[in-house]
């Protein structure tokens, strides 16, 4: 793997403290949890099992993973008082500011009263967060208040259970768990960092939390997954795709999905995700979305040197599965808890307020002008 040249503005190339829970770019297929492969993860374990290694550091035996799933299974119910606000929130709403509601009102409603609950505040989340989204969603969208509480072993079918209303198909449950296993934890992106720094002056968990989310709104991290979708979904075919992006480059416009901050020449997380996305445009009966995403693709590589995130292909992957555009951060959301929450409980465990310094840039030192004379 070629090292990327960091340097420059956005903290770039800095080392801002130590992490025992993933390298990015650095060894094997680029992406690694507590020291396994990315890869290895996504082909031998459930998201389950990543959720569990990532917050409490091995993978589960058995009867731990049994027990975890009991103990997450038991979590999906929400208060009264949670869906009581989630009812007010309109359907015009942007739904990861329902996701940043919904953890910072169960924070009010079960408060992290001491460092000692932060693992079950995060199985809480871990468990609640689907039940938050499919809730609002369902209600806003469909006028249905929907049983939050199913038997679906998993968080991926679980979520597609609550949104569709009915058992997602044995590919759809497959894919919506490695989705899950991609998106789980990235080392110090701008969320966790987000996260890191909030836990840096002692503030509970349902606070890093939230501001975790804020940070994962935007279109440069989180919510490219979303603008990705918006870009490929009128492309009539390849020839329509390819002119597109090139009247976009030469405009000089930001292509969502592309790029990104660490990686130079891939993203492990491509890959996986654009082979599901194939196996679903085959199920689906229509592969359009598929075969304009693999064009980007290629004209990006071609013109820029610029590789899919990944982001890019769990734009046409999550469509295939009918999930509306607007959902997909919050997709990112479930799965990235583990990962903020594991850096939260990190950072406390040996902590320093983060508080770096700045250059000054300003007005020289002058005294006040009375206001007059201003
Ligand atoms: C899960 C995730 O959060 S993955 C990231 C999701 N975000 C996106 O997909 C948004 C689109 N991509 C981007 O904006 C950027 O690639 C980022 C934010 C991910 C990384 O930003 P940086 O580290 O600043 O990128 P980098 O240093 O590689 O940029 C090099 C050049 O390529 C350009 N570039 C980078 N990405 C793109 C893109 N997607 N489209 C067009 N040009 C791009 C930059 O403008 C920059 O050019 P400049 O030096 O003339 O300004
Ligand atoms: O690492 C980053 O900067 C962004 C990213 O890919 C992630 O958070 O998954």
């Amino acid at each position: 793997m070629v090292d990327k040249k960091l340097s420059g503005a956005g903290l770039r190339g800095q080392s801002a403290g130590e992490t025992a829970l993933s390298t990015v770019g650095k060894s094997g297929s680029g992406l690694t949890y507590r020291g396994y492969d990315l890869k290895d993860l996504a082909d031998n374990v459930s998201f389950e099992e990543v959720a569990y290694l990532i917050l409490k550091g091995e993978l589960p035996n058995q009867a731990q993973l049994d027990e975890y799933i009991a103990k997450i299974k038991a979590n999906r119910g929400l208060p009264q008082a949670l869906k009581e606000v989630l009812e007010r929130i309109p359907a015009s709403a942007h739904p990861m500011d329902v996701m940043r509601t919904g953890c910072s009102m169960l924070g009010n409603l079960e408060m992290e009263n001491s460092f000692d609950e932060q693992g079950d505040v995060a199985d809480r989340l871990l468990a609640a967060f689907p039940s938050i989204i499919c809730y609002w969603y369902r209600y806003s969208h469909d006028g249905v208040r929907i049983e939050t509480e199913t038997d679906d072993e998993h968080i991926g079918a679980h979520f597609l259970h609550l949104l569709h209303g009915k058992k997602p198909s044995e590919l759809h449950a497959k894919v919506m768990d490695s989705s899950l296993i991609l998106y789980a934890e990235h080392e110090f992106n701008a969320s966790t960092f987000t996260a890191r720094v909030c836990a840096s002056t002692l503030s509970d968990m349902h606070s890093c939390i939230t501001g975790a989310i804020g940070s994962l709104r935007g279109p440069l991290h989180g919510g490219a997954n979303e603008a990705a979708m918006e870009l490929i979904e009128d492309m009539k075919d390849e020839q329509h795709a390819r002119d597109t992006l090139m009247g976009m480059l030469e405009r000089k416009e930001k292509i969502m999905g592309f790029g990104h901050a660490i990686y130079r020449e891939s993203d492990p997380r491509n890959a996986i995700i654009k082979g599901w996305s194939a196996k679903l445009a085959d199920d689906f009966g229509d592969d359009r979305l598929y075969k304009v995403s693999v064009e980007c693709e290629s004209v990006m590589w071609e013109q820029k040197k610029l590789f899919c995130n990944a982001d890019f292909f769990h734009a046409s992957a999550y469509h295939y599965m009918g999930i509306p555009t607007k959902l997909f951060t919050p997709i990112f959301v479930c799965s990235r808890l583990t990962g903020w929450a594991a850096h939260v409980m990190e950072q406390r465990s040996n902590n320093r307020i983060i508080r770096p310094s700045a250059d000054y840039v300003g007005e020289e030192p002058r005294a006040v002008k009375p206001i007059a004379e201003r």
